[in-house]
């Protein structure tokens, strides 16, 4: 989508209220006494040079001090700025961070702040892959937001059914819903998480109809669509038709976040982000005889041993040992209380 952006500040009283766009006694309460006269605005696009917003007099430019860059800025966020001249002040503590290595960069990439719930989209094809779709449960997980996967183009599929029963044993207790992207039914499907004052993001593969859906919760039409692309037919693969995220208001009185497909997706920096995701080891694992047991070939193993029993999943155990080696060594030793280095020698428990 194309956000208009006024010079100056429409008083259009059509424009949704603040609570509309997320605000919550959690950022009010972060304004101080000197600080009530300032106006807060939430992130909409992060450009390379430039920042717009959404406030209560609809969308707007913010003007950004020569020093600050718009990296340090995640769609989503909510900021303080000047009333008059909308220059940004600060930028208020968030609830929850989406956030990203990505190969070669010092600093993670922002995906998005303040979310809610994150839609996990996937489509009843070829693009459904478990391994990838844990990399963004951890990813939620980590972040302090609630992961739901969003199974598309059930109106192509013979058979949802498989899809579904693998989505939902990646996690205890995750959501897993099957839509057509393209209907206004899917709005009613995904309602439950949308409601007002409520912000979720899309995130997923290109081609696996992010924008369609952001198109069909925030009921766009005409100039204000986002652009969808084709897949191809081979592969299923999508056209990276999406290139920057953005946030738009939904008909349900909340807010979504649209992001491009992301190719690959590495982990790094992640704690509680994969105990969750395996709670099936996490459980076992203080079981075991060696505290850094690596559950692979050690005597005395919980989790071999729940593997044994059936309680665990061989090909999970496989995955969480790749995702967990991957972590370790994409995260800096520095991060983290304990470090992260390899332990000298084993450390017996008992
Ligand atoms: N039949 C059907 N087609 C869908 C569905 N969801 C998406 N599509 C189609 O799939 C194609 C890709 O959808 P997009 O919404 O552009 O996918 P995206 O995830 O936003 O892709 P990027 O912008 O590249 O990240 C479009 O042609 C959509 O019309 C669905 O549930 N059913
Ligand atoms: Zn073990």
């Amino acid at each position: 989508m194309r956000i208009q952006v006024p010079v100056s500040k429409p008083s259009d009283h059509t424009h949704p209220p603040l609570t509309a766009l997320g605000w919550s006694s959690f950022f009010a309460d972060q304004v101080g006494r000197d600080e009530t006269g300032l106006t807060p605005l939430r992130i909409a696009t992060v450009h390379r040079s430039r920042l717009t917003a959404e406030g209560a007099s609809g969308p707007v430019k913010v003007n950004l001090p020569a020093a600050s860059k718009t990296t340090d800025f995640a769609v989503g966020d909510w900021v303080l700025s000047d009333p008059k001249t909308l220059m940004f002040v600060r930028c208020l503590d968030r609830r929850a961070l989406l956030q990203r290595k990505t190969e070669g960069a010092h600093l993670p990439q922002l995906i998005a702040a303040n979310v809610d719930t994150l839609f996990i989209v996937t489509s009843c094809n070829d693009d459904f892959n478990a391994a990838r779709l844990e990399r963004y449960l951890a990813l939620a997980n980590e972040a302090g937001t609630d992961p739901v996967i969003v199974l598309t183009k059930a109106d192509q599929a013979d058979d949802t059914a498989p899809f579904v029963d693998q989505a939902a044993a990646l996690q205890r207790g995750l959501p897993v819903v099957t839509l057509n992207a393209k209907a206004t039914q899917a709005a009613d499907t995904l309602a439950p998480w949308c409601g007002p004052g409520q912000t979720v993001a899309l995130v997923g593969s290109s081609g696996v109809g992010k924008s369609t859906l952001l198109n069909t919760l925030a009921n766009k039409t005409g100039e204000d669509v986002q652009a969808t692309g084709g897949i191809r037919e081979d592969d299923a693969k999508g056209r990276h038709t999406t290139t920057a995220r953005s946030l738009h208001t939904t008909q349900a009185g909340g807010c979504v976040i649209d992001t491009p497909g992301i190719r690959t997706l590495h982990v790094s920096d992640l704690a509680v982000g994969l105990d969750i995701l395996f709670a099936e080891i996490t459980e076992l694992a203080p079981e075991c005889k060696f505290r850094d047991c690596t559950h692979a070939h050690e005597p005395g193993c919980a989790v071999q041993a729940g593997v044994a029993a059936g309680d665990v999943a061989p090909e999970r155990l496989e995955r969480w040992r790749k995702l967990a080696e991957e972590n370790r060594d994409n995260t800096p030793t520095t991060t983290g209380p304990r470090g992260n280095k390899k332990p000298q020698g084993r450390r017996k428990r008992r």
